[in-house]
């Protein structure tokens, strides 16, 4: 079955972008990090990954896309097994911190890097840093030193350089951190008007109410929560309970 999506693209109706089967990962013996992670994700997707400092985001983020390898269970993208430290250009994930990101002598140098490991010819290339930085509303820094740029534009430049892999779906981890109002402002225009299937763990908790039509709470490694934002962050005793306070822009809603 066939349906227009908010983009007006054609999508397949309950196509499922990331699996997760009860997905389990260790850093040390004495404590799991994640615990049974079951989650079907579908393709178009805006969702958020909320909870507590060391709730285990970060963590989930990198076992999706291969970072980690999970103790136990499995991750299927696009429904493909991910196979773990192989690059798979389907997936991007932008890290917490630019500097992760960014470690090239310029703006086209970073934004190409990933492009040209994927084996394009040279004007395909081209064209993908130009389009992303262009979606990104940052064409104008090109030729700037990543290292010199504010936390706003380092923002836009990293997300940039996942961009221009096309991947279908992106793990943005913690993306409004660091960034003045502006900055966030259009961070979140941009995320409203993405088209691929995304995932934005956030402390952020109004981002994730402007951006995302599911959200995913997450205690101790595992998975507290599922469902519509409104109705879990309206949620005081959960919300509480999980170390959370409920959004101020819902409190404030009869
Ligand atoms: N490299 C590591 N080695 C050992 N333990 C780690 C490592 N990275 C994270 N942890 C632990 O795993 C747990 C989950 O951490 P993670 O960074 O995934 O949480 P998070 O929800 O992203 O937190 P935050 O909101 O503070 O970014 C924490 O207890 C953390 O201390």
């Amino acid at each position: 079955m066939k349906e227009l999506t908010r983009n007006n693209q054609v999508s397949l109706t309950n196509t499922v972008s990331i699996t997760l089967n009860n997905l389990g990962f260790n850093y040390s013996k004495e404590r799991a990090a994640l615990t049974d992670v079951n989650l079907k994700i579908i393709t178009g997707e805006k969702v958020g990954l909320i909870g507590a400092n060391g709730a285990g985001k970060t963590t989930l983020f990198m076992a999706i896309c291969g970072i980690l390898t999970p103790n136990y269970g499995d991750v299927q993208i696009l429904n493909r097994p991910i196979v773990p430290g192989r690059f798979n250009p389907d997936i991007g994930l932008v890290f917490q911190n630019p500097d992760d990101q960014l470690f090239c002598p310029t703006v086209r140098d970073d934004v190409a890097f990933g492009a040209e490991n994927m084996g394009l010819a040279p004007h395909e290339v081209t064209e993908r840093v130009e389009t992303a930085l262009s979606l990104t509303g940052v064409s104008h820094l090109i030729d700037r030193i990543p290292h010199h740029l504010s936390g706003g534009e380092k923002c836009m430049v990293a997300i940039s350089t996942v961009l221009a892999m096309q991947p279908q779906v992106i793990l943005y981890d913690e993306p409004s951190a660091n960034l003045d109002l502006k900055a966030r402002r259009r961070l979140i225009r941009f995320l409203q008007a993405s088209s691929e299937t995304i995932m934005i763990s956030s402390h952020d908790l109004e981002l994730i109410l402007e951006v995302c039509d599911r959200v995913i709470l997450l205690n101790q490694g595992r998975v507290i929560a599922d469902g519509l934002p409104q109705k879990i962050m309206s949620d005081r005793v959960l919300m509480e309970n999980n170390n959370l306070e409920v959004p101020h822009s819902l409190t404030h809603k009869h």
